[in-house]
């Protein structure tokens, strides 16, 4: 599903009303009853009444087809136009004008005051913002400043059209004001705005309807940046044969833990486990190998020499990275206080897939220009902080910039960027852009991303295309989070471990 920014939306629009030939009066006459059959579950009896709040344009224009199909169903409404009626124009003027020869009635903000328009507002259950969509150009202007603040304070059910109204579109950082929705059933598209935050969070429950937009338009204007779903992962998840066998599925070394991180290495091992691999090769430093032994009984163990209780030489020969194995995943766990020079050695003789994390992003930064020309595909794993610590920005810089800056970055260096977080957007080396939809606040505690770890070095172990496979992996770790949180458990309560435990359930859904 392809999820676009508004001015890319406004293209798609104009490719398919004047090189398709779909009228706009039709397009939006397909938005407004996709919009009300998707909400009528929400509504629960007709008596209810809902009032539309309807603005200058054509997401006002649905706000007509809505409040006509609505009606028509026997639903109470009442119809705000927030404009002077000369103000509105176009296709958005043309269902005003069906509107009212369907004998309906418009209630004109302007012959009201204030105060009765929120009296008559605060009578209803339901509100539909209508007011804004796509078109918004810089701060609300009048009466929609004064109105949208109003309407989040009488804190009914809000739905909003497309988007929150007052919100923008693209890749915003602050919200100045706008509808807070309960839920947004948004058209066609999801709009870029719905992935970054704080904006996400006044979209409440957001929902996606088609409304007839060709495929072709939509390819043509904006083919780049999209949202991972279900479906996805259902058509690329890999199939395990009959008559596979271990070495069919991969066979992975780990390399992570020190004396004093040494649950990180068992959440990456075990993780990787669950997910499928054929065989896990665990390299730890010595100092660590007891404890971590004594946790593991499916790996073997291969022991990396150790200073300041961290890996300081992995002693793997050319040989053993040249035939033993098929991917790496380096770095949880491993510490910062050695060379690291053990990862320079790793990124230039092993020619297959690498997987990058925590640690060993940080020595990363010392090698970091040797990945462009790398024999294998290399896989990147930071946080918001070690992103910016990659790039010398400021994390606040990095999480207001999340779309563009994973997008360079991964251009620039030739690798994949698996950038986490609410909603982690995966970015392939040519620039594509899949966005995570699962996963909530229950994985923002130590050890989740270890286990992401390991489990994106399983799936790009049985996957030849690498982006399904990593975005696979995310969208399976939060999935098992969502799963937990609303399976009795607490988001404070989930542990790292939970999410491994939790595994057979989630991939027994797919
Ligand atoms: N095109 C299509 O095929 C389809 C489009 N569809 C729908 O159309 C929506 C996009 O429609 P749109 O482009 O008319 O924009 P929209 O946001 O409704 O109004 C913009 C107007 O608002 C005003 N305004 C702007 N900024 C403001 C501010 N800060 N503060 C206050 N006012 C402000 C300004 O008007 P002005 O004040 O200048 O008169 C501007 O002209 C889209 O989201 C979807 O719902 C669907 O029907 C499917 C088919
Ligand atoms: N609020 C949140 N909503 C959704 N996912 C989250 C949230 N906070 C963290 N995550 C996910 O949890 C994981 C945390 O990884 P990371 O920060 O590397 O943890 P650690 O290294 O401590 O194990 C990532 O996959 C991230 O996307
Ligand atoms: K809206």
């Amino acid at each position: 599903m392809n999820v676009v920014t508004g001015e890319e939306m406004h293209q798609i629009d104009r490719y398919a009303i004047e090189e398709i030939g779909l009228k706009e009066e039709l397009l939006m006459e397909n938005a407004g009853l996709a919009f009300v059959n998707c909400i009528l579950p929400l509504l629960e009896k007709k008596t209810d009444r809902v009032a539309v709040l309807i603005g200058v344009g054509n997401n006002g224009g649905d706000g007509f087809v809505i409040s006509r199909s609505l009606l028509e169903k026997g639903y109470q409404v009442d119809v705000w136009l927030i404009p002077p009626l000369e103000k509105v124009k176009g296709t958005a003027k043309y269902h005003m004008e069906v509107f009212a020869k369907c004998g309906y009635q418009i209630l004109n903000f302007e012959n009201f005051t204030y105060e009765h328009f929120l009296e008559k507002l605060t009578s209803c259950t339901y509100l539909i913002d209508a007011l804004l969509g796509t078109g918004i150009r810089g701060s609300l202007r009048s009466p929609y400043k004064e109105i949208i603040p109003a309407v989040n304070k009488l804190d009914r059910t809000v739905i909003s059209v497309d988007l929150p109204s007052g919100l923008p579109s693209s890749e915003v950082c602050e919200v100045e004001e706008a509808i807070k929705a309960t839920y947004t059933v948004t058209l066609q598209c999801p709009k870029l705005s719905a992935f970054t935050y704080p904006a996400r969070e006044y979209y409440g429950e957001l929902s996606v309807v088609d409304i007839g937009i060709p495929r072709l338009a939509i390819n043509e204007i904006s083919n780049e940046r999209f949202l991972w779903t279900e479906k996805d992962v259902k058509r690329t998840l890999p199939v395990r044969k009959p008559s596979s066998h271990k070495g069919s599925h991969g066979k992975a070394l780990i390399i992570a833990g020190s004396k004093t991180m040494t649950g990180a290495p068992v959440l990456t091992t075990k993780a990787c486990h669950r997910l499928g691999a054929g065989l896990v090769t665990l390299a730890i430093p010595d100092v660590a190998h007891e404890v971590v032994a004594s946790q593991i009984i499916e790996a073997t163990f291969h022991l990396c020499s150790s200073k300041n209780g961290e890996i300081n030489d992995t002693h793997l020969s050319d040989k053993q990275l040249k035939d033993r194995y098929d991917a790496i995943a380096v770095g949880p766990g491993i510490g910062r206080n050695n060379t690291g020079s053990f990862l320079k050695t790793l990124l230039t003789d092993f020619q297959k897939p690498i997987i990058i994390d925590a640690d060993g992003l940080y020595y990363l930064k010392r090698y970091i220009s040797t990945l462009r020309t790398r024999g294998g595909a290399t896989i990147l794993t930071p946080h918001s902080g070690e992103f910016a610590f990659l790039i010398n920005e400021s994390i606040k810089t990095v999480e207001e910039n999340r779309f563009s800056l994973s997008k360079q970055f991964a251009m620039q260096h030739g690798v994949y960027l698996l950038l986490k977080g609410p909603n982690t957007i995966v970015t392939t080396p040519t620039g594509n852009q899949f966005i995570n939809p699962t996963g909530n606040s229950a994985l923002a505690k130590g050890g989740s991303g270890d286990v992401l770890t390991g489990m994106v070095l399983a799936l790009v172990m049985q996957q030849q295309d690498l982006q399904p496979a990593i975005s696979n992996a995310a969208f399976l770790h939060g999935k098992a989070a969502d799963i937990l949180t609303s399976h009795g458990f607490s988001p404070l309560s989930v542990l790292a471990s939970d999410l491994v435990e939790i595994m057979p359930q989630v991939l027994d859904r797919f």
